[in-house]
């Protein structure tokens, strides 16, 4: 279980971001998080991932598998997300367990191992960090509108891998989204991020 109990954040200019903030994700449950553009939704993602700290409050995480990189964020740019002088293969190496049904399941071809991240588009480097992300076995994952690069198409077959790997492994999810219709579709429950 991930608990978040109480979290507030202020910016570094001093203004109050968000204040006493709750909510539970149980193993296995997908969970959508809205709300309007600049509310805070990223900021509350980096703090559960362990990027930034909270003012007040706790993040707690029942671990069931003891691992150390229990919650794994994917970022909405992966062009930020990967260090842009590793080729890809040693961008999945580093993650974790070299699982070859995650790549092959991500449709991640052989040729793009040997390419850097430029060399790759939006949705095919998106691809490789979920594929990252899935490698590390994580225990909760936090996906911060991650298909915002991809065609409907992409995205719904991005978002089945995902959904499906999650209930399979019982690792909870949160998706972060504008897109009500697809949290509404996707998740166990929707938190309006307000
Ligand atoms: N380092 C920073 N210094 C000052 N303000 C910041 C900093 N990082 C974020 N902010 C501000 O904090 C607010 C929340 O940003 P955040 O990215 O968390 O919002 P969001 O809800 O994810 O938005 P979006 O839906 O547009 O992605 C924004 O107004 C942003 O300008």
């Amino acid at each position: 279980m991930l608990k978040i109990e109480g979290v507030s954040y202020t910016l570094p200019d001093d203004v109050p971001l968000f204040q006493n903030f709750s909510m539970t994700v149980n193993n296995g449950e997908i969970l959508g998080l809205s709300g309007k553009s600049g509310i805070g939704k990223t900021t509350l993602a980096k703090i559960i991932a362990g990027y930034l700290r909270a003012d007040h409050g706790q993040i707690n995480v029942q671990q069931m598998k003891g691992k150390s990189h229990s919650v794994q964020l994917i970022w909405q740019h992966p062009e930020q997300a990967v260090n842009p002088k590793w080729r890809i293969d040693k961008t999945l190496e580093e993650a974790g367990v070299p699982d070859q049904s995650i790549i092959k399941k991500l449709n991640i071809l052989p040729e793009w191992l040997y390419r850097y991240p430029k060399q790759l588009s939006g949705g095919e480097l998106q691809r490789v960090c979920i594929a990252r992300c899935l490698l590390a076995q994580p225990e909760f994952i936090i996906a911060d509108e991650i298909t915002t690069m991809l065609d409907p198409i992409s995205q719904a077959e991005i978002f089945k891998i995902l959904t499906e790997h999650v209930q399979q492994n019982k690792i909870g999810l949160v998706i972060i989204s504008h897109d009500t219709v697809l949290l509404d579709n996707l998740c166990h429950k929707v938190i309006d991020f307000k």
